[in-house]
Protein backbone atom coordinates (compact mmCIF):
# COMPACT_ATOMS: atom_id res chain seq x y z
CA UNK A 1 0.00 0.00 0.00
CA UNK A 2 1.66 3.24 -1.33
CA UNK A 3 0.66 5.48 0.98
CA UNK A 4 3.13 8.81 0.90
CA UNK A 5 0.42 11.37 1.33
CA UNK A 6 0.36 10.71 5.07
CA UNK A 7 3.50 12.89 6.42
CA UNK A 8 4.59 12.48 10.23
CA UNK A 9 4.90 16.45 10.31
CA UNK A 10 1.94 17.68 9.07
CA UNK A 11 -1.21 16.77 10.94
CA UNK A 12 -3.71 18.85 9.68
CA UNK A 13 -3.14 17.21 5.98
CA UNK A 14 -3.14 13.96 7.52
CA UNK A 15 -6.79 14.64 9.42
CA UNK A 16 -8.08 16.03 5.82
CA UNK A 17 -6.98 12.46 4.14
CA UNK A 18 -7.69 10.62 6.72
CA UNK A 19 -11.51 12.39 6.89
CA UNK A 20 -12.09 11.84 3.53
CA UNK A 21 -10.78 8.57 3.29
CA UNK A 22 -13.44 7.66 5.58
CA UNK A 23 -16.27 9.66 4.19
CA UNK A 24 -15.60 7.80 0.68
CA UNK A 25 -15.50 4.40 2.10
CA UNK A 26 -18.47 4.86 4.84
CA UNK A 27 -20.45 5.68 1.42
CA UNK A 28 -19.17 3.52 -0.67
CA UNK A 29 -19.97 0.63 2.38
CA UNK A 30 -23.24 2.29 2.63
CA UNK A 31 -24.05 1.65 -1.00
CA UNK A 32 -22.56 -1.70 -1.28
CA UNK A 33 -25.47 -2.79 0.87
CA UNK A 34 -28.73 -1.42 -0.98
CA UNK A 35 -27.90 -3.82 -3.47
CA UNK A 36 -27.44 -6.16 -1.02
CA UNK A 37 -24.80 -8.35 -3.20
CA UNK A 38 -22.06 -7.32 -0.69
CA UNK A 39 -24.26 -7.00 2.44
CA UNK A 40 -21.76 -8.94 4.49
CA UNK A 41 -18.91 -6.28 3.32
CA UNK A 42 -18.40 -3.09 5.54
CA UNK A 43 -14.57 -2.70 4.64
CA UNK A 44 -14.16 0.57 6.09
CA UNK A 45 -13.21 -0.27 9.46
CA UNK A 46 -10.31 -3.21 7.69
CA UNK A 47 -9.45 -0.26 5.59
CA UNK A 48 -8.68 2.15 8.72
CA UNK A 49 -7.00 -0.53 10.94
CA UNK A 50 -4.63 -1.55 8.14
CA UNK A 51 -3.52 2.49 8.02
CA UNK A 52 -3.10 2.58 11.57
CA UNK A 53 -1.02 0.03 11.92
CA UNK A 54 1.22 0.41 8.70
CA UNK A 55 1.47 3.73 10.05
CA UNK A 56 1.94 3.56 14.11
CA UNK A 57 2.29 6.94 14.37
CA UNK A 58 -1.18 7.66 13.55
CA UNK A 59 -2.09 5.63 16.65
CA UNK A 60 -3.18 8.62 18.38
CA UNK A 61 -6.97 9.56 19.98
CA UNK A 62 -6.53 12.86 17.59
CA UNK A 63 -6.65 10.84 14.68
CA UNK A 64 -9.14 8.51 15.62
CA UNK A 65 -11.61 11.17 16.85
CA UNK A 66 -11.36 12.75 13.22
CA UNK A 67 -12.48 8.89 11.24
CA UNK A 68 -15.27 8.57 13.90
CA UNK A 69 -16.41 12.61 12.85
CA UNK A 70 -16.46 11.53 9.34
CA UNK A 71 -18.17 8.54 9.86
CA UNK A 72 -20.93 10.38 11.57
CA UNK A 73 -20.76 12.78 9.37
CA UNK A 74 -21.69 10.03 6.63
CA UNK A 75 -24.40 9.03 8.49
CA UNK A 76 -25.95 12.11 9.32
CA UNK A 77 -25.83 13.12 5.34
CA UNK A 78 -26.71 9.82 3.80
CA UNK A 79 -29.02 7.74 5.87
CA UNK A 80 -30.51 10.68 7.63
CA UNK A 81 -29.70 9.60 11.09
CA UNK A 82 -28.99 11.73 13.77
CA UNK A 83 -28.37 9.99 17.54
CA UNK A 84 -27.82 6.51 16.07
CA UNK A 85 -25.09 7.91 13.75
CA UNK A 86 -22.62 8.61 16.86
CA UNK A 87 -23.86 5.33 18.83
CA UNK A 88 -23.41 3.00 16.43
CA UNK A 89 -19.95 4.39 14.94
CA UNK A 90 -18.54 4.49 18.20
CA UNK A 91 -18.94 -0.15 17.31
CA UNK A 92 -17.02 0.32 14.14
CA UNK A 93 -14.76 2.48 16.45
CA UNK A 94 -13.85 -0.03 19.21
CA UNK A 95 -13.69 -2.82 16.00
CA UNK A 96 -10.61 -0.06 14.99
CA UNK A 97 -9.39 0.51 18.28
CA UNK A 98 -9.21 -3.32 19.49
CA UNK A 99 -7.85 -4.72 15.95
CA UNK A 100 -4.90 -1.86 15.99
CA UNK A 101 -4.00 -2.43 19.92
CA UNK A 102 -3.43 -6.38 18.47
CA UNK A 103 -1.66 -5.88 15.34
CA UNK A 104 0.15 -2.85 16.04
CA UNK A 105 3.18 -4.38 18.82
CA UNK A 106 3.64 -6.79 16.15
CA UNK A 107 5.98 -5.00 13.82
CA UNK A 108 7.08 -8.16 12.27
CA UNK A 109 4.00 -7.75 10.29
CA UNK A 110 5.80 -5.56 8.38
CA UNK A 111 8.76 -7.30 7.66
CA UNK A 112 9.51 -10.40 5.09
CA UNK A 113 10.91 -13.02 7.81
CA UNK A 114 7.86 -12.12 10.33
CA UNK A 115 5.06 -11.41 7.72
CA UNK A 116 3.95 -15.66 8.12
CA UNK A 117 3.62 -15.98 11.22
CA UNK A 118 2.72 -12.44 12.73
CA UNK A 119 -0.51 -12.58 9.66
CA UNK A 120 -1.60 -15.53 11.87
CA UNK A 121 -2.59 -13.12 14.62
CA UNK A 122 -5.02 -10.83 12.40
CA UNK A 123 -7.01 -14.29 12.79
CA UNK A 124 -8.07 -13.37 16.52
CA UNK A 125 -7.20 -9.80 16.11
CA UNK A 126 -10.58 -9.70 14.05
CA UNK A 127 -12.64 -12.29 16.26
CA UNK A 128 -11.97 -10.10 18.99
CA UNK A 129 -12.47 -7.09 17.30
CA UNK A 130 -15.92 -7.77 15.91
CA UNK A 131 -16.74 -9.41 19.39
CA UNK A 132 -16.72 -5.99 21.03
CA UNK A 133 -17.88 -4.55 17.72
CA UNK A 134 -21.02 -6.28 17.33
CA UNK A 135 -21.76 -6.45 20.93
CA UNK A 136 -21.26 -2.68 21.46
CA UNK A 137 -23.42 -2.24 17.60
CA UNK A 138 -26.50 -5.09 18.66
CA UNK A 139 -26.69 -3.45 22.02
CA UNK A 140 -27.55 0.04 20.49
CA UNK A 141 -29.64 -1.64 17.76
CA UNK A 142 -31.68 -2.74 20.37
CA UNK A 143 -31.92 -0.02 22.34
CA UNK A 144 -32.60 2.50 19.78
CA UNK A 145 -34.97 0.67 16.89
CA UNK A 146 -35.91 -2.01 19.40
CA UNK A 147 -34.13 -4.69 17.14
CA UNK A 148 -33.68 -8.15 19.18
CA UNK A 149 -30.25 -8.73 20.51
CA UNK A 150 -28.73 -12.07 19.07
CA UNK A 151 -30.10 -11.57 15.63
CA UNK A 152 -28.21 -8.35 15.37
CA UNK A 153 -25.30 -9.15 17.00
CA UNK A 154 -24.45 -12.43 14.43
CA UNK A 155 -25.28 -10.18 11.59
CA UNK A 156 -22.76 -7.40 12.97
CA UNK A 157 -20.71 -10.24 13.80
CA UNK A 158 -20.08 -12.25 10.68
CA UNK A 159 -19.90 -8.84 8.48
CA UNK A 160 -16.86 -7.63 10.52
CA UNK A 161 -14.82 -10.81 11.20
CA UNK A 162 -15.44 -11.91 7.16
CA UNK A 163 -14.55 -8.24 6.12
CA UNK A 164 -11.74 -8.14 8.75
CA UNK A 165 -10.32 -11.76 8.06
CA UNK A 166 -10.62 -11.36 4.15
CA UNK A 167 -8.96 -8.13 4.07
CA UNK A 168 -6.37 -7.01 6.57
CA UNK A 169 -3.71 -10.01 4.93
CA UNK A 170 -3.92 -8.37 2.19
CA UNK A 171 -3.57 -4.95 2.95
CA UNK A 172 -1.25 -5.16 5.87
CA UNK A 173 0.90 -7.32 3.74
CA UNK A 174 0.86 -6.27 0.92
CA UNK A 175 4.27 -4.41 -0.32
CA UNK A 176 4.83 -0.75 -1.83
CA UNK A 177 5.67 -1.97 -5.11
CA UNK A 178 4.05 -4.86 -5.90
CA UNK A 179 5.32 -6.91 -9.29
CA UNK A 180 2.65 -9.21 -10.03
CA UNK A 181 4.32 -9.58 -13.39
CA UNK A 182 7.77 -10.53 -12.22
CA UNK A 183 5.81 -13.31 -10.36
CA UNK A 184 3.72 -14.52 -13.23
CA UNK A 185 6.30 -14.60 -15.63
CA UNK A 186 6.05 -18.11 -16.44
CA UNK A 187 3.31 -19.83 -17.65
CA UNK A 188 3.72 -22.63 -15.40
CA UNK A 189 3.34 -19.90 -12.52
CA UNK A 190 -0.01 -19.02 -13.59
CA UNK A 191 -1.05 -22.62 -12.60
CA UNK A 192 -2.22 -22.22 -9.68
CA UNK A 193 -4.83 -19.34 -10.36
CA UNK A 194 -6.42 -20.79 -13.47
CA UNK A 195 -7.00 -23.78 -10.84
CA UNK A 196 -8.39 -21.35 -8.41
CA UNK A 197 -11.19 -19.92 -11.40
CA UNK A 198 -11.62 -23.63 -12.23
CA UNK A 199 -12.28 -24.67 -8.37
CA UNK A 200 -14.70 -21.73 -8.21
CA UNK A 201 -16.20 -22.61 -11.53
CA UNK A 202 -17.00 -26.41 -10.38
CA UNK A 203 -18.38 -24.60 -7.15
CA UNK A 204 -21.12 -22.51 -9.25
CA UNK A 205 -21.67 -25.80 -10.98
CA UNK A 206 -21.80 -28.19 -8.54
CA UNK A 207 -23.61 -26.00 -5.42
CA UNK A 208 -23.94 -27.76 -2.66
CA UNK A 209 -22.99 -27.18 1.10
CA UNK A 210 -19.65 -28.73 0.18
CA UNK A 211 -19.03 -26.09 -2.95
CA UNK A 212 -17.85 -22.97 -0.40
CA UNK A 213 -14.76 -25.02 0.47
CA UNK A 214 -14.03 -26.49 -3.25
CA UNK A 215 -11.19 -23.57 -3.65
CA UNK A 216 -9.35 -24.28 -0.34
CA UNK A 217 -6.33 -26.76 -1.94
CA UNK A 218 -6.22 -23.81 -4.91
CA UNK A 219 -5.80 -21.64 -2.39
CA UNK A 220 -2.88 -23.57 -0.38
CA UNK A 221 -1.21 -24.00 -3.72
CA UNK A 222 -0.75 -20.32 -4.32
CA UNK A 223 -0.02 -19.67 -0.64
CA UNK A 224 2.94 -22.26 -1.82
CA UNK A 225 3.61 -21.06 -4.91
CA UNK A 226 3.39 -17.09 -4.70
CA UNK A 227 4.27 -13.82 -2.01
CA UNK A 228 1.96 -13.50 1.41
CA UNK A 229 0.48 -10.77 -0.34
CA UNK A 230 -0.54 -12.19 -3.54
CA UNK A 231 -2.64 -15.48 -2.01
CA UNK A 232 -3.59 -13.09 0.89
CA UNK A 233 -5.12 -10.86 -2.45
CA UNK A 234 -6.54 -14.15 -4.53
CA UNK A 235 -8.43 -15.28 -0.97
CA UNK A 236 -9.81 -11.91 -0.80
CA UNK A 237 -11.15 -12.04 -4.17
CA UNK A 238 -12.31 -15.55 -4.01
CA UNK A 239 -14.19 -14.51 -0.55
CA UNK A 240 -16.00 -11.65 -2.20
CA UNK A 241 -17.02 -13.82 -5.54
CA UNK A 242 -18.46 -16.63 -3.41
CA UNK A 243 -20.59 -14.05 -1.29
CA UNK A 244 -21.29 -12.30 -4.47
CA UNK A 245 -22.50 -15.74 -5.81
CA UNK A 246 -23.83 -16.92 -2.85
CA UNK A 247 -26.27 -13.39 -2.65
CA UNK A 248 -27.02 -13.80 -6.25
CA UNK A 249 -28.13 -17.51 -6.10
CA UNK A 250 -25.59 -18.51 -8.88
CA UNK A 251 -23.99 -20.49 -6.31
CA UNK A 252 -26.54 -22.47 -4.70
CA UNK A 253 -25.28 -23.66 -1.50
CA UNK A 254 -28.63 -24.94 -0.60
CA UNK A 255 -28.13 -27.67 -3.42
CA UNK A 256 -31.73 -28.11 -4.07
CA UNK A 257 -31.52 -26.88 -7.70
CA UNK A 258 -27.79 -27.17 -8.45
CA UNK A 259 -26.93 -27.39 -12.35
CA UNK A 260 -25.57 -30.79 -11.86
CA UNK A 261 -27.96 -33.73 -10.58
CA UNK A 262 -25.78 -34.17 -7.69
CA UNK A 263 -27.42 -33.89 -4.03
CA UNK A 264 -26.57 -32.59 -0.85
CA UNK A 265 -24.63 -35.55 -0.14
CA UNK A 266 -22.54 -35.54 -2.97
CA UNK A 267 -22.29 -32.21 -2.44
CA UNK A 268 -20.82 -32.65 0.92
CA UNK A 269 -18.63 -35.33 0.43
CA UNK A 270 -16.37 -33.13 -2.31
CA UNK A 271 -16.38 -30.49 0.23
CA UNK A 272 -15.07 -32.51 2.79
CA UNK A 273 -12.44 -34.29 0.25
CA UNK A 274 -11.19 -30.71 -0.32
CA UNK A 275 -10.85 -29.87 3.42
CA UNK A 276 -9.17 -32.98 3.95
CA UNK A 277 -6.45 -32.91 0.85
CA UNK A 278 -5.85 -29.75 2.28
CA UNK A 279 -3.62 -30.08 5.03
CA UNK A 280 -1.91 -32.80 3.28
CA UNK A 281 -0.71 -30.43 0.88
CA UNK A 282 0.25 -27.99 3.36
CA UNK A 283 2.25 -31.22 5.57
CA UNK A 284 4.20 -31.68 2.38
CA UNK A 285 5.25 -28.41 1.84
CA UNK A 286 6.33 -28.17 5.64
CA UNK A 287 8.10 -31.47 4.89
CA UNK A 288 10.05 -29.80 1.54
CA UNK A 289 10.49 -26.70 4.06
CA UNK A 290 12.38 -28.73 6.51
CA UNK A 291 14.66 -31.03 4.59
CA UNK A 292 15.41 -27.80 2.79
CA UNK A 293 16.51 -26.17 6.25
CA UNK A 294 17.94 -29.18 7.27
CA UNK A 295 20.71 -29.14 4.20
CA UNK A 296 20.67 -25.01 4.71
CA UNK A 297 21.56 -26.15 8.54
CA UNK A 298 24.18 -28.94 6.88
CA UNK A 299 25.78 -25.96 5.17
CA UNK A 300 25.97 -24.03 7.10
CA UNK A 301 27.61 -25.76 9.64
CA UNK A 302 30.40 -27.18 7.59
CA UNK A 303 33.86 -25.97 5.92
CA UNK A 304 33.15 -25.62 2.03
CA UNK A 305 36.96 -26.78 1.31
CA UNK A 306 37.61 -28.71 4.27
CA UNK A 307 34.28 -30.46 4.62
CA UNK A 308 35.23 -30.32 8.31
CA UNK A 309 32.78 -28.32 10.62
CA UNK A 310 32.89 -24.82 10.74
CA UNK A 311 33.27 -22.40 13.65
CA UNK A 312 29.50 -21.38 13.88
CA UNK A 313 28.76 -25.55 13.09
CA UNK A 314 31.51 -26.11 15.83
CA UNK A 315 29.41 -23.88 18.70
CA UNK A 316 26.30 -25.57 17.02
CA UNK A 317 27.50 -28.83 17.46
CA UNK A 318 28.41 -27.91 21.48
CA UNK A 319 24.82 -26.36 22.24
CA UNK A 320 23.38 -30.01 21.02
CA UNK A 321 26.10 -31.41 23.42
CA UNK A 322 24.85 -29.13 26.16
CA UNK A 323 20.88 -29.80 25.45
CA UNK A 324 21.81 -33.50 25.38
CA UNK A 325 23.56 -33.32 28.64
CA UNK A 326 26.92 -34.75 26.96
CA UNK A 327 29.39 -32.31 28.74
CA UNK A 328 28.45 -33.25 32.17
CA UNK A 329 31.52 -34.54 34.13
CA UNK A 330 34.21 -34.40 30.90
CA UNK A 331 36.79 -32.40 30.95
CA UNK A 332 37.38 -31.24 27.03
CA UNK A 333 40.67 -30.81 25.73
CA UNK A 334 41.14 -27.65 23.27
CA UNK A 335 43.70 -28.29 20.57
CA UNK A 336 44.28 -24.75 18.42
CA UNK A 337 46.55 -26.40 15.30
CA UNK A 338 47.79 -23.69 12.99
CA UNK A 339 49.84 -24.56 9.82
CA UNK A 340 53.17 -23.07 9.96
CA UNK A 341 54.56 -20.45 6.93
CA UNK A 342 51.06 -20.88 4.63
CA UNK A 343 51.62 -17.78 3.30
CA UNK A 344 54.82 -18.86 1.64
CA UNK A 345 53.18 -22.00 0.42
CA UNK A 346 49.80 -19.59 -1.45
CA UNK A 347 52.84 -17.26 -2.62
CA UNK A 348 54.69 -20.13 -4.19
CA UNK A 349 52.39 -22.61 -5.47
CA UNK A 350 49.57 -20.25 -5.78
CA UNK A 351 46.11 -19.77 -4.26
CA UNK A 352 44.21 -23.46 -5.47
CA UNK A 353 47.49 -25.63 -4.03
CA UNK A 354 47.33 -23.50 -0.53
CA UNK A 355 43.79 -24.72 -0.78
CA UNK A 356 44.53 -28.25 -1.69
CA UNK A 357 47.03 -27.95 1.47
CA UNK A 358 44.36 -27.31 3.18
CA UNK A 359 41.99 -30.13 2.48
CA UNK A 360 45.62 -32.59 3.09
CA UNK A 361 45.80 -31.64 6.34
CA UNK A 362 42.37 -31.38 7.60
CA UNK A 363 41.70 -35.27 5.84
CA UNK A 364 45.47 -35.90 8.29
CA UNK A 365 44.01 -34.46 11.37
CA UNK A 366 40.38 -36.30 10.79
CA UNK A 367 42.40 -39.40 10.49
CA UNK A 368 44.33 -39.00 13.31
CA UNK A 369 41.28 -38.18 15.71
CA UNK A 370 38.76 -40.27 14.40
CA UNK A 371 35.53 -40.72 16.67
CA UNK A 372 37.61 -39.35 19.44
CA UNK A 373 36.51 -35.92 18.76
CA UNK A 374 35.41 -33.21 16.68
CA UNK A 375 37.62 -31.51 13.68
CA UNK A 376 37.05 -28.11 12.72
CA UNK A 377 38.19 -25.37 10.34
CA UNK A 378 38.42 -22.55 12.95
CA UNK A 379 39.57 -20.08 10.29
CA UNK A 380 41.71 -19.53 7.27
CA UNK A 381 45.00 -21.88 7.88
CA UNK A 382 43.71 -22.54 11.72
CA UNK A 383 42.09 -25.68 12.59
CA UNK A 384 40.89 -26.46 16.15
CA UNK A 385 40.22 -30.39 17.69
CA UNK A 386 37.85 -30.40 20.63
CA UNK A 387 38.44 -33.82 22.39
CA UNK A 388 36.85 -34.98 25.86
CA UNK A 389 37.56 -37.04 28.53
CA UNK A 390 41.35 -37.01 28.04
CA UNK A 391 43.97 -36.68 30.49
CA UNK A 392 46.92 -34.19 30.33
CA UNK A 393 49.15 -36.77 29.13
CA UNK A 394 46.84 -38.24 27.07
CA UNK A 395 45.96 -34.84 25.64
CA UNK A 396 49.32 -33.93 24.59
CA UNK A 397 49.55 -37.19 22.87
CA UNK A 398 47.13 -36.61 20.55
CA UNK A 399 48.21 -33.06 19.56
CA UNK A 400 51.84 -34.69 19.07
CA UNK A 401 50.48 -37.57 17.12
CA UNK A 402 48.20 -35.31 14.94
CA UNK A 403 51.18 -32.88 14.45
CA UNK A 404 53.16 -36.44 13.42
CA UNK A 405 50.29 -37.75 10.94
CA UNK A 406 50.55 -33.65 8.65
CA UNK A 407 54.22 -33.41 8.71
CA UNK A 408 55.11 -37.35 8.40
CA UNK A 409 54.30 -37.41 4.61
CA UNK A 410 54.97 -34.53 2.11
CA UNK A 411 52.58 -33.11 0.21
CA UNK A 412 52.67 -33.06 -4.04
CA UNK A 413 51.73 -29.33 -5.06
CA UNK A 414 52.52 -29.55 -9.02
CA UNK A 415 54.85 -31.94 -9.07
CA UNK A 416 56.99 -31.70 -6.12
CA UNK A 417 56.69 -32.44 -2.45
CA UNK A 418 56.11 -29.86 0.20
CA UNK A 419 56.63 -30.63 3.84
CA UNK A 420 54.03 -28.97 5.38
CA UNK A 421 54.16 -28.43 9.18
CA UNK A 422 51.75 -27.26 11.96
CA UNK A 423 52.19 -25.94 15.29
CA UNK A 424 50.00 -26.33 18.52
CA UNK A 425 48.82 -25.08 21.44
CA UNK A 426 46.71 -26.74 24.27
CA UNK A 427 44.55 -26.14 26.92
CA UNK A 428 41.76 -28.18 28.82
CA UNK A 429 38.83 -27.54 31.28
CA UNK A 430 35.34 -28.14 32.18
CA UNK A 431 32.62 -26.38 30.38
CA UNK A 432 30.34 -25.16 32.33
CA UNK A 433 27.11 -26.43 31.10
CA UNK A 434 24.70 -23.33 31.75
CA UNK A 435 27.54 -21.26 30.02
CA UNK A 436 29.22 -23.27 27.60
CA UNK A 437 30.06 -20.54 24.71
CA UNK A 438 31.43 -18.56 27.19
CA UNK A 439 33.92 -20.91 29.33
CA UNK A 440 35.00 -23.17 25.36
CA UNK A 441 36.04 -19.49 24.68
CA UNK A 442 38.28 -19.10 28.08
CA UNK A 443 39.79 -22.29 27.03
CA UNK A 444 40.74 -21.52 23.25
CA UNK A 445 42.39 -18.08 24.14
CA UNK A 446 44.09 -20.31 26.64
CA UNK A 447 45.29 -22.91 24.06
CA UNK A 448 45.43 -19.54 22.04
CA UNK A 449 48.51 -18.16 23.87
CA UNK A 450 50.01 -21.17 23.87
CA UNK A 451 50.01 -21.80 20.27
CA UNK A 452 51.94 -18.08 20.22
CA UNK A 453 54.40 -20.09 22.52
CA UNK A 454 54.71 -22.41 19.82
CA UNK A 455 55.31 -19.87 16.76
CA UNK A 456 57.44 -18.12 18.41
CA UNK A 457 60.11 -20.78 19.84
CA UNK A 458 60.10 -21.64 16.13
CA UNK A 459 56.82 -23.69 14.93
CA UNK A 460 56.37 -27.50 14.08
CA UNK A 461 56.17 -28.09 17.97
CA UNK A 462 53.48 -28.49 20.75
CA UNK A 463 52.89 -26.32 23.58
CA UNK A 464 50.86 -26.80 26.51
CA UNK A 465 50.65 -25.75 29.62
CA UNK A 466 48.85 -28.86 31.42
CA UNK A 467 51.83 -30.52 31.99
CA UNK A 468 53.96 -28.69 34.20
CA UNK A 469 53.73 -25.24 35.66
CA UNK A 470 56.37 -24.24 32.61
CA UNK A 471 55.43 -24.16 29.29
CA UNK A 472 56.13 -27.75 27.73
CA UNK A 473 57.50 -27.79 24.30
CA UNK A 474 57.95 -30.39 21.82
CA UNK A 475 60.30 -29.54 19.92
CA UNK A 476 60.73 -31.07 15.75
CA UNK A 477 60.97 -34.38 15.89
N1 LIG B 1 44.76 -20.74 -0.23
C1 LIG B 1 44.14 -20.25 0.85
N2 LIG B 1 44.77 -19.36 1.62
C2 LIG B 1 44.14 -18.90 2.73
C3 LIG B 1 42.84 -19.29 3.05
N3 LIG B 1 42.48 -18.65 4.20
C4 LIG B 1 43.53 -17.89 4.57
N4 LIG B 1 44.54 -18.03 3.68
C5 LIG B 1 45.86 -17.41 3.69
O1 LIG B 1 46.60 -17.88 4.78
C6 LIG B 1 47.69 -16.97 4.99
C7 LIG B 1 47.99 -16.89 6.46
O2 LIG B 1 49.15 -16.16 6.57
P1 LIG B 1 49.78 -15.72 7.96
O3 LIG B 1 48.70 -15.40 8.93
O4 LIG B 1 50.80 -14.67 7.67
O5 LIG B 1 50.42 -17.02 8.52
P2 LIG B 1 51.57 -17.97 7.96
O6 LIG B 1 52.13 -17.55 6.68
O7 LIG B 1 50.99 -19.35 8.03
O8 LIG B 1 52.66 -17.79 9.05
P3 LIG B 1 52.69 -18.35 10.53
O9 LIG B 1 51.27 -18.66 10.93
O10 LIG B 1 53.27 -17.27 11.34
O11 LIG B 1 53.49 -19.57 10.49
C8 LIG B 1 47.25 -15.65 4.38
O12 LIG B 1 48.06 -15.35 3.28
C9 LIG B 1 45.83 -15.89 3.89
O13 LIG B 1 45.54 -15.24 2.68
C10 LIG B 1 42.19 -20.21 2.18
O14 LIG B 1 41.04 -20.61 2.39
N5 LIG B 1 42.86 -20.66 1.11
Amino acid sequence: MQLTLLDKNRPLKNSLILFVFTLFFCFVGGHLRLPAELSLFWPINALLTAIFVRFSWLHRPYYYLVCYSAMVLNDTLFSGWAIPAFTLNAANLLFILVAVSMLIQRPGLLNASGRVKSALNIFPACLLASIACATWGALAQGLLISERFLPAWSDWLSEQFSTGVLLLPFLLTLPRRPSLLSTLRRWQNCLPIASLMLSLSAAVVIGGGGSLSFPVPALIWCAISYPLWLTSGLTLITGISEIVLVMHGLMNIQGDDSLLPLGHLASARLGVATVAISPLIVAVSMDAIRQLNHQLALRANHDFLTRQLSRSGLYERLHQLQKNSDLRARVAGVLLIDVDYFKSINDNYGHDAGDAVLFEVAQRMQQAVGQEGLVCRFGGEEFLVLLFGLSDEQLLEKAEAIRHSIMQEKIMLRGSGVAVTVSIGVASGDLETNNVSESFNRLVSAADKQLFISKRNGRNQTTSSLISENAVSHTPA
